[in-house]
């Protein structure tokens, strides 16, 4: 689609000129205010089905100058919700290098180091992602806020590869692993809500499954993504840095955000 940045003339005050939807109601990332939480019982424990990938596939790590991306075989799927959603894609979404503060989605106003989602779409009645996009029961997607801490060997499965993909446009093959250590240990823990794409078109098409726990990656795993990126391709002689690919909290719209803890 058209051009489209996170600040500046193209930024996302901007979006809807050209994206309408993102101007529209039920839009993403939202803040998660302790009073506007409702517990309900009925959220089970996220299921993930084939997400430990045989290290003999091959995934597609990529920059597209919005993100970094790993795409996703659709065997790999969600169960447990109202319809299979198969996998797509995870990307990330952080802040710069000297502010590792890029989280989208933010907990009672505090904003994480960076956040993964991965997105998948509902492949029980839609043959592809690009058909799923803009219907209501479309997409779900798992976002997983993160923190500088501990090193986390699982992002090495593909961090290491971001020199690789420095550039708008480039891509590289890595190996499978289990996509599941990239996740917190507890899936039964999480905020549910109805939302949208984070970024345009921002169709109000995503049901949001956000983990209430964090997972750590080192301070050098972070810089891995906070400062080895550009927005611009290879060959342009001004090398914009890929930072901040966040999207400020939306307005609620009179939304309930439901949670699957009580504590
Ligand atoms: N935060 S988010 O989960 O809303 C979200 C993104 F933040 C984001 F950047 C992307 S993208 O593909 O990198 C950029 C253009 O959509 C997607 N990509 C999705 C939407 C469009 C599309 C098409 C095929 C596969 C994945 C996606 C996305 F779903
Ligand atoms: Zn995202």
């Amino acid at each position: 689609g058209g051009k489209w940045t996170y600040d500046g003339p193209d930024g996302e005050h901007h979006w809807s000129r050209n994206y309408p939807y993102c101007g529209g109601a039920f839009q993403s990332p939202i803040n998660f205010q302790p009073e506007l939480l409702r517990f309900d019982p009925n959220l089970l424990p996220i299921q993930l089905q084939d997400y430990n990938l045989s290290n003999k596939e091959q995934l597609t790590l990529s920059n597209n100058g919005h993100s970094v991306l790993l795409s996703l075989p659709s065997r790999m799927h969600l169960a447990g919700l109202s319809h299979r959603y198969s996998a797509a894609q995870l990307h990330f979404h952080w802040g710069s290098s000297n502010t590792p503060s890029g989280s989208e989605h933010t907990v009672n106003g505090k904003q994480f180091a960076a956040e993964m989602h991965l997105v998948h779409f509902n492949s029980a009645k839609y043959p592809n992602i690009s058909t799923a996009l803009d219907k209501s029961d479309g997409l779900a997607v798992l976002g997983v806020f993160i923190e500088v801490g501990e090193h986390n060997p699982a992002f090495d499965r593909f961090l290491k590869y971001v020199n690789g993909i420095k550039y708008n446009g480039q891509k590289v093959q890595v190996a499978g692993f289990n996509v599941r250590e990239l996740l917190p240990a507890r899936l039964d823990e999480y905020y549910r809500y109805d939302g949208s794409l984070t970024t345009p078109p921002c169709f109000p098409s995503v049901l949001w499954t956000v983990f209430r726990n964090p997972v750590s990656i080192s301070l050098r795993q972070y810089l891995a993504l906070a400062s080895a990126l550009f927005s611009s391709h290879a060959q342009e002689a001004a090398p914009m840095p890929l930072l901040g690919n966040y999207r400020k909290t939306q307005l609620m719209d009179n939304r309930v955000v439901l949670v699957s803890f009580q504590q």
